[in-house]
């Protein structure tokens, strides 16, 4: 086992990441050419060890999840409200990629890093992007639920990690992730659509909203999908959610974490995923669909969230 230290600053110097025991196909990656130098600065050091198997044993376990899906969706915002427990109104394309790091414990006392990959929205025609999502354990394909056309671009996303994926024996977990719930009055992509998607390709099922760190508006059942032979889906976590009395709604950490632990084969118990997440009450108002949203600014104050 080859323990690795990499430190990498941006170009004005602050640091983006700092931390060990990488897995090879990183060093794969800092020694390639795969990013734009704009985001990703200078790498500051790296140094090469070895690691005794006692030491391997309390490591922590290491995983590649990637975020994909068109621009604006709100990819970069989702890393960063995990990681920094942040959000930022204004929106800066990701040139490229950016990194996020972010160390969660899962039931059994288990640690794990998690690589948060936020690939521009611009990279769908790229030459890079298979090479992003290469060696990904988890795939968050993120939309915006009030911008149909973000959902309807998800089936080239996938097709990507599927092709990507073609000769591998393991395939990730994939979970489709509706953000901007926030603005659940604006919604243009269905609930009902969001779940065909999920049953037709064995995804996990996810609502969220960066802004608020929460999901709100219409009360949403966590679900997978109905699962294929093609993708790896764990029903274990879902079955205490789908018997639940009021049907829960996520954290945006709780996303991550759910990914993490269906990965891992770990299984998350309904207390463990309560204990991260609010349950939030909002009065809805329903217009009609062929209205522009747009149009209904003016009554957006009728949507009223209780926490
Ligand atoms: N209301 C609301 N706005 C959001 C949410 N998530 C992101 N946004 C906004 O949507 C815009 C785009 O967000 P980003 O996170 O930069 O989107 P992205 O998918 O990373 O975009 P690319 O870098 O182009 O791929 C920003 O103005 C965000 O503030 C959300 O949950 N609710």
């Amino acid at each position: 086992m080859v323990h690795i230290q990499l430190q990498l600053q941006d170009e004005h110097g602050a640091w983006l990441l700092s931390a060990g025991h990488f897995n090879l196909y990183l060093i794969r990656f800092v020694s390639c050419p795969y990013h734009s130098p704009t985001s990703l600065g200078a790498l500051r050091s790296v140094s090469v060890g070895t690691m005794s198997d006692s030491e391997e044993d309390s490591r922590d376990r290491q995983l590649k999840v990637v975020l994909i899906g068109d621009g604006a969706s709100g990819k970069t915002s989702l890393a960063t409200r995990f990681a920094q427990e942040a959000f930022g109104k204004q929106y800066k394309q990701t040139i490229g990629l950016d990194f996020f790091l972010k160390r969660i414990t899962l039931p059994g006392n288990l640690n794990v890093t998690l690589q948060v990959w936020d690939i521009g929205g611009q990279s769908i025609g790229g030459k890079m992007l298979d090479k992003y999502i290469y060696g990904a354990q988890g795939v968050l394909l993120v939309y915006d639920i009030t911008n149909y056309q973000s959902f309807e671009n998800l089936e080239d996303w996938l097709g990507m990690v599927k092709k990507v994926n073609e000769d591998s024996d393991v395939q990730p977990v994939v979970a489709l992730v509706g953000n901007k719930t926030d603005l659940e009055h604006m919604r243009t992509v269905k609930a009902d659509r969001h779940q065909r998607f999920c049953q037709e390709n064995g995804t996990l099922s996810l609502f969220v909203s960066a802004k608020t760190g929460d999901s709100v508006g219409r009360r949403q059942r966590v679900g997978y999908g109905g699962g294929t032979a093609v993708w790896k889906v764990s029903r274990q976590l879902i079955l205490p959610l789908c018997n639940s009395a009021l049907p829960l709604v996520p954290k945006v950490s709780l996303c991550f974490q759910r990914v993490a632990a269906d990965i891992l084969g770990v299984k998350l118990t309904k207390a463990e995923m309560e204990q991260s997440q609010k349950v939030v009450r909002a009065e809805l108002v329903d217009y009609p669909h062929d209205e522009d949203p747009s149009r209904q600014e003016a009554n957006h104050s009728k949507v009223c969230c209780v926490q």
